[in-house]
Parts: structure tokens; sequence; C-alpha cells
């Protein structure tokens, strides 16, 4: 269990002394919380990151026997590039988490070829419309920049993409420090989950945490933890 349990209103601590306890302790409240919706709504559906960070998360996850095909799985974010690319979040979703027990889960992904990145977050949020929401869980990783997301402090328009009261669901990013145009969810869909999980790992990721929650100009992922409506898990290992 978490070695270290900090409080405030935002958020809470859970700190780890390693990266294999860290992924085993947060897969086994995910997966507790998919079983808690399953049983009370019949689905589970559940966001998550892409980026370095998740990859033992998502196979302690994978493993776990809940009732997969009832769960949905989607993305937080994506780059806008097809699942074969190594920059694909999907693709890694694909290797390391709809693997095993998993397997059985619906994937419903973020990207699919389209003319522009505009036309791409405008197909996919009427599509997504479908989908059970709000979200039972998601899981957001974050940048030493303070981004979670796709919302980069550089993003055009980063108002959009944080504004609380946003009806979208996803919304195209252009931002020069993101690499490459993306497609993210909406902060008004991430505040409203059942379960956040902020999973950051390194003391790069504690200090920028640290630095983003104390006084001081509002990066993005303080706007996640101002407005959601339940405090966000933190789960941070060294
Ligand atoms: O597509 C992405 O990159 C993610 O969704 C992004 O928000 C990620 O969580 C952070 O950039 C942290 O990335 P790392 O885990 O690689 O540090």
């Amino acid at each position: 269990m978490a070695r270290e349990q900090l409080n405030s209103a935002a958020y809470s601590w859970n700190g780890f002394t390693g990266r294999q306890e860290l992924a085993a302790a947060l897969a086994g409240h995910v997966a507790g919380r998919l079983t808690k919706a399953i049983a009370e709504r019949g689905t589970g559906l559940l966001a998550v990151s892409g980026g370095t960070t998740p990859a033992k998360f998502f196979a302690a996850l994978s493993a776990i026997p809940i009732a997969w095909d009832k769960v949905i799985v989607t993305l937080v974010d994506e780059r806008f590039v097809p699942a074969s690319s190594p920059r694909s979040n999907a693709g890694l979703v694909a290797a390391n988490l709809l693997q095993n027990a998993a397997k059985a889960a619906r994937f419903v992904p973020l990207y699919h070829e389209a003319t522009s990145i505009e036309d791409a977050a405008s197909s996919d949020d009427a599509a997504l419309r479908s989908l059970p929401w709000p979200l039972d869980v998601v899981v957001l990783g974050m940048g030493p920049d303070g981004h979670t997301a796709s919302f980069f402090p550089d993003a055009a328009d980063l108002a959009t993409l944080l504004d609380p009261s946003s009806d979208r669901i996803v919304l195209p990013v252009h931002a020069a420090s993101a690499g490459e145009p993306r497609l993210t969810l909406s902060l008004a869909r991430i505040v409203e989950a059942g379960f956040i999980a902020l999973h950051i790992e390194g003391e790069d990721k504690r200090i920028a945490f640290d630095g983003a929650v104390a006084p001081g100009p509002r990066k993005p992922i303080r706007a996640v933890l101002d407005a959601a409506q339940k405090p966000v898990e933190v789960f941070w290992a060294p």
C-alpha cells in the first residue's frame, strides 16, 4: 500500500517505494472501480494516457481477471499518427493493456485518417457520443511542463481545451511542444470521471507536481485539480 499519504482538497498523494509496487496498486484500484461500475451500470468506461510511464501499469491491469467483456477502453489523448507508428498511444495500449484477460475489452481509438486534425476531432466527437459517459476511470500522466492529456501550456486555444463547461468530448490540439498535432478528451469529460488517477514517476515529475500545486502561474494539471469533482488520486514512485 502507499508509503506516504498526503491529502488536500484537490488531490490525495499515494507515494510508493518502487514502480512495480505502484503499478500493482494502481492496477488494483482501477480494476476495483471498473468492477464496481459494471455492477452498478453494466459497463465500465476507462480512458488511459499514453507516453512512456504507463507500460508496467498496463501489464499489471491486463492480467487482473475482471469482466473485461463489459469494459470499454479509450484514450485520454492521441498523437495524429496511425496505430502502426511508434508514437501511437493506440499502439502502446494494444501491445501492453489489451493483452491477457484484458484482450476481451472493447477498444475505441481516437486516430483515424482525416484531411485535418479538426476533421478528425469532429468525427471523433460525434462517434464517441454513443459511449456510456461519464468515464468511470481516467488515468492521466503529466509532463515536466505540467501538461496532462494534450493540454500543453503552449497549445493554441488552451482555454477551450480547459473549459470545464464544454460539451465537447474530443478536441484538436496544435502545440509546438507536442511534437505533432493531437486529439484530446476535453477537460470537462475528464473531471467528471468517477475515479481520476494521476500516474507520475521520478523526482522531476514530483518537483513539477509540487510546483503546479504551489501558488503561481496555473499549469494545465492544476486546471484539472481545480475542476475535478472528486480529489485526484496521485500515484507516484521515484
Ligand atoms: O500522449 C501522451 O504523451 C500522453 O497522453 C501525455 O499526456 C503523457 O501522459 C505525458 O506527456 C507524460 O508522458 P511520459 O509518460 O512519456 O512522461
